[in-house]
């Protein structure tokens, strides 16, 4: 182990605009702030370099999935906390991804931000939800395209049911009670 603590991966899957990235952001700040090292894999950022070219088809979501799972593993065996704020939206390649991890032995949590349909799209922050109503974006997850709902997440949020904070709170706590802190 570090002296910073243990690694661990963090992954946060849901729907576009169901406060993956912001919820991690300030999960992110609390650890940095407690001496932990942290690194954000956001699904945008990743998608302009590690995964430029990819679209939104099965094959290259799974691509892209593998691809962050494969990074994130490798941080977390060097002591990082990685919040990874990524829909990853079918199971089996979500299940992939934590075999990596424990055939690694490095620590895994899944959190499902459990967020709506109809809050997601009305917050719509990337406005994907009105081009898919207006027809000019196929594929979209979570209306047009699948998500696969975590059957047994190691935690299911209900971020649309109480604050930024509660919910980085509890992802934190999680992670005490799982001794990778
Ligand atoms: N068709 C379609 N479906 C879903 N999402 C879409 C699509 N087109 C673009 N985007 C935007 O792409 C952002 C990154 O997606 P991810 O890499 O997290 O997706 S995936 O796991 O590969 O499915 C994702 O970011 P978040 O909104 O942060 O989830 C979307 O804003
Ligand atoms: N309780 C809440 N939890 C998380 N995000 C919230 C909440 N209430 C409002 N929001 C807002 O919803 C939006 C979620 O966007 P984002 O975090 O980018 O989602 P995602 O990464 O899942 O696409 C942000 O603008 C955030 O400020």
């Amino acid at each position: 182990m570090s002296e910073h603590g243990q690694g661990a991966t963090i992954w946060l899957t849901g729907l576009p605009s169901a406060g993956k990235t912001t919820i991690a952001r300030a999960l992110a700040r609390r650890l940095a702030e407690e001496g932990h090292r942290v690194e954000v894999l956001d699904g945008d950022e990743i998608r302009e370099f590690l995964s430029a070219g990819l679209g939104f088809g099965r094959e290259d979501r799974d691509t892209n999935v593998q691809r962050i799972g494969f990074v994130a593993e490798l941080l977390s065996s060097h002591g990082v906390k990685t919040l990874v704020p990524v829909i990853a939206p079918y199971a089996d390649s979500r299940e992939a991804v934590r075999k990596r991890h424990q055939a690694a032995g490095t620590g895994y949590v899944e959190i499902h931000v459990a967020t709506p349909v109809e809050v997601c799209s009305e917050r719509d922050v990337k406005g994907l939800y009105a081009k898919q109503a207006a027809g000019q974006l196929t594929g979209l997850t979570g209306v047009d395209d699948p998500y696969e709902e975590p059957v047994e997440p190691d935690l299911r949020i209900a971020a649309h049911e109480q604050s930024v904070a509660e919910s980085a709170d509890a992802v934190h706590a999680l992670l005490a009670a799982r001794g990778l802190l």
